[in-house]
């Protein structure tokens, strides 16, 4: 499905190398510039004046959330306004107790030490990474059997910036450690407007209002999705010579089928299904991702969490099952309405 643009538009993860590339040009750099979460920016400034205050390092953060509300960006922020270096690494690349030491013992002091997807490290790093956090020391395994001996090994102090799209499959003993973590929100729609308001600024695009905020409504509250969708009104304005107006908005995303709601193709054949199909469920995941010919997991990630979100869908234990919002929003009537209570 990722071959197919206008499937992969709305999804909140980067679509390939280029948009990695466009996203660094749009990144906030201060916590000034970072539009929306006002508490937690409130509460990294907080934290960060007080480190600053005391001459320290400060406490080990933790950012949480779904996928493209910033982590990234805030990451490097805390660096940036803490005036400090920054090294990048993330779960996935660590994959044994010994990567995690060779990045550990090669910190220079004071240094911001990011790990994405934190959730994805290896079990016996993460054993390594309590004692790392809390005292700024590890302990190394030399030679193997009865004969391994372990030697420990001071670090420079340094921050753990910690990034987790599932802060639930942290252990807890990890979680605990972080003095402080961040749950980031999906934004509110004047907040992304202002995402795009600031981006547009950026590209050099002159955009109005009303376009902006249409883009806003259609974006599922993530400012990934928000500047994705604006490169593609951009595209097409340049293409037909238009003004990035409201109507280029309406054409582009009507092209790339994202709807008034930002659904695209795949979110509205998962509705129609348990919609006509199912006369508005339940149905079974396995049943629903069969109908749809897609696999179970890209729609319980991937297509659910946002039905869900916007209350399209609720989860029962017997099944997925449409809500009255739904049937209205797809302009459709129940056949046997009385089924389902009134609490939907
Ligand atoms: N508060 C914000 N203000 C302005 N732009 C933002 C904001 N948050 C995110 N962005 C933009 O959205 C894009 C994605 O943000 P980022 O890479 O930080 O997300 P993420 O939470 O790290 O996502 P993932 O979980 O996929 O790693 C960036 O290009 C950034 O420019
Ligand atoms: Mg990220």
């Amino acid at each position: 499905m990722s071959d197919d643009p206008s499937v992969a538009i709305v999804r909140p993860t980067p679509e390939s190398d280029a948009e990695l590339a466009f996203e660094g040009a749009l990144r906030p750099k201060s916590l000034a510039e970072f539009v929306g979460q006002a508490k937690v920016r409130a509460q990294l400034q907080l934290l960060l004046e007080a480190a600053r205050i005391q001459n320290r390092t400060p406490d080990h953060i933790l950012l949480a959330g779904p996928p493209g509300l910033g982590k990234t960006t805030l990451a490097m922020i805390v660096a940036q306004e803490s005036g400090r270096p920054l090294r990048m690494s993330s779960g996935p690349a660590i994959q044994h107790a010994g990567d995690l030491a060779a990045v550990l013992s090669s910190l220079v002091p004071g240094e911001i030490l990011f790990i994405d997807e934190i959730h994805r490290m290896a079990r016996s790093a993460e054993e390594m990474l309590y004692l790392a956090m809390e005292d700024f020391r590890i302990d190394i395994m030399v030679g193997k059997g009865a004969g391994a001996t372990s030697i420990p090994l001071d670090l420079a102090p340094f921050t753990l910036v910690g990034a987790t799209t599932r802060s639930g499959m942290l252990p807890n003993p990890l979680r605990d450690r972080f003095g402080f973590t961040a749950h980031l929100e999906f934004y509110s729609e004047p907040e992304l407007e202002q995402v795009l308001s600031r981006a547009a600024l950026l590209l050099d695009l002159p955009i109005d209002r009303a376009a902006l905020a249409e883009i806003a409504g259609r974006c599922r509250g993530t400012p990934r999705i928000a500047n994705r969708l604006l490169r593609r009104v951009r595209d097409y304005a340049l293409v037909h010579g238009d003004e990035a107006g409201l109507g280029a908005v309406q054409a582009a995303l009507e092209l790339y089928d994202v709807d008034q709601l930002g659904l695209d193709r795949l979110d509205r054949a998962v509705m129609e299904i348990i919609l006509t199909r199912f006369d508005g469920g339940p149905v079974g995941l396995n049943t629903l991702a069969v109908s749809v010919g897609e696999e179970a997991e890209t729609i319980e990630s991937v297509v659910e969490p946002f039905l869900v979100r916007i209350g399209l869908i609720t989860r029962t234990p017997r099944g997925r099952v449409a809500t009255r919002l739904a049937w209205r929003h797809f302009g459709l009537s129940q056949s046997n309405g009385a089924l389902f209570g009134d609490d939907l």
